[in-house]
């Protein structure tokens, strides 16, 4: 939740999304295993492949160079447009990043509280018990003398001159009415002194921390009606394909398409704002008009990136004169993925069109985008014993969805290119190095957000 590298006293006003990042996790970010090559048993990953192929596709970006050069992209945009905080109502707040750090505008408690339903009371023992009583939210209640109790409620002020709160389990009244301890009473007891968990101006947060639900909780409990964040970067989804179907059942050769339901979601988990969904078909017009008007920060597409005659992606993007930072990566499913810069600002993320591939281009290209964009941590890297040996290709990463039991990762099966059953059961996925995998051998793992975050916290 909290940043691997902060500063302390950052002046809110002055910083900026690419200041933000820089306290995230810059420079303390390492590398994983496969960005470092070590999971490549050819040592091909994680460098420019050189090696003769046979179907040597030159411009094709090993896959962790190709993560690296997404966050590249995002951290540009950064600093060429200055994206500025912006103040942020609670409620839309969730999963964004600080821009500022929240200093408590208030003391915590606010005033002297009491911490037990009882009896405030003033001096030793025995108390006459007041006939009023005081609860929480009320008006001050005046001071005790000694000897006096009040009636008092767990969160309700302390009136002046108390001593402590005997607890209502605590006290017995005799045929006088008179109130007795039935244990020792402390000076001070069961009172939250005011400034007990902070002085208004303390820094309970620092800038780069992720707003969670326990982060909202605590800025109001501070005083905060908004906060001072890193804005979602926008997508627009664009899907290709005149063979998809909104609704009902695959017939005719046509088929459902997978990705409009799937890709919003997942993005938002990612960190971003959908803007638009849009279906374009296979008209290259279409899609040059719908990349052109989009103001989004991310235009993702899906389907058309391979060399068909319907593969509108490389021609529009040629149009359009947008530069190609990735044209392929080394990666099995998912290998014809791109990412181009349309504007200074704009980037657009070409997904494969079948649906395990467009995973695969979700998280190679756009996860590392987006966060970035987002000023959201790297989540750290780490490995798992596989528990079966998985096939690999002979020059490329693949990534296979597994489960997670105990210590080990499960591969699944079902995982090929245009199949979502695997990934649908899946907790992460594997990255399996060119030559694949034995069994026990130690793999790198992608969490899933649903497996990492749960549902309710991340699809916001
Ligand atoms: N000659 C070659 N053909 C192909 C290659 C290649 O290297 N040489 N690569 C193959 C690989 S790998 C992939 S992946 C696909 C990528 O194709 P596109 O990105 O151009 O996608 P489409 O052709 O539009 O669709 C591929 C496949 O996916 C289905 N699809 C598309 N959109 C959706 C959707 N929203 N929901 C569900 N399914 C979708 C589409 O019907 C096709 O079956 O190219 C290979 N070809
Ligand atoms: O990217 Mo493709 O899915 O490898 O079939």
């Amino acid at each position: 939740m909290t940043p691997h590298g902060t500063r302390a006293g950052e002046d809110a006003e002055d910083l900026d999304v690419e200041e933000v990042l820089a306290l995230v996790n810059n420079s303390n970010h390492l590398p994983g295993p496969a960005e470092r090559g070590e999971t490549d048993s050819r040592r091909t990953s994680g460098r420019p492949d050189t090696s003769p192929r046979p179907d040597a596709r030159h411009h094709a970006t090993p896959w962790p160079e190709a993560r690296l050069i997404a966050e590249r992209a995002a951290r540009s945009i950064a600093r060429a447009t200055r994206r500025r905080p912006v103040s942020v109502p609670l409620e839309a707040a969730l999963g964004l990043t600080l821009a500022a750090p929240l200093d408590a505008l208030t003391d915590l408690p606010s005033f002297d509280t009491s911490a037990m339903d009882g009896w405030a009371v003033a001096g030793p023992a025995p108390w006459d018990v007041r006939d009023d009583g005081v609860l929480a939210g009320h008006a001050a209640h005046e001071a005790l003398t000694d000897g006096e109790a009040v009636r008092i409620a767990t969160g309700a002020r302390i009136p002046p001159d108390t001593t402590a709160v005997l607890r209502s389990e605590h006290g017995r009244t005799d045929d006088k009415g008179r109130l007795h301890a039935t244990r020792d009473v402390v000076p001070g007891q069961d009172i939250r002194p005011r400034g007990q968990e902070c002085r208004s101006g303390d820094q309970l947060l620092p800038v780069g921390a992720l707003v969670t639900p326990a982060v909202l909780g605590l800025a109001a409990a501070a005083g905060y009606d908004t906060v001072t964040a890193v804005p979602r970067p926008r997508a627009d989804v664009l899907v290709l394909g005149d063979e998809l179907l909104a609704e009902g059942r695959p017939h005719d050769g046509l088929i459902r398409d997978a990705l409009g339901p799937m890709l919003p979601p997942w993005l938002r988990a990612l960190g971003a704002e959908v803007t638009a969904v849009r279906r374009v078909g296979d008209d290259a017009e279409a899609l040059h008009q719908a990349v052109t008007r989009s103001d989004a920060d991310v235009v993702v597409t899906t389907g058309g990136t391979a060399a068909g005659p319907v593969d509108h992606v490389h021609p529009t993007l040629r149009r359009i004169g947008a530069e190609l930072l990735v044209d392929g990566v080394t990666v099995r499913p998912g290998h014809p993925m791109l990412l181009a810069r349309i504007t200074e600002e704009q980037h657009l993320v070409g997904l494969p069109g079948n649906p395990l591939a467009a995973v695969s281009g979700l998280l190679t290209l756009a996860e590392p985008l987006l966060r970035t964009l987002a000023a959201r941590p790297a989540p750290e890297p780490y490995t798992l014993p596989l528990r079966d040996a998985v096939h690999g290709h002979p020059y490329d990463t693949r990534l296979v969805p597994v489960v997670l039991r105990g210590d080990q990762a499960v591969p699944l099966h079902y995982n090929g290119p245009a199949m979502l059953r695997g990934i649908a059961a899946a907790d992460a996925l594997a990255v399996v190095p060119p030559g694949g995998a034995r069994p026990g051998q130690e793999a790198e793992l992608l969490d899933l957000p649903w497996a990492s975050g749960g549902i309710g916290v991340c699809f916001t």
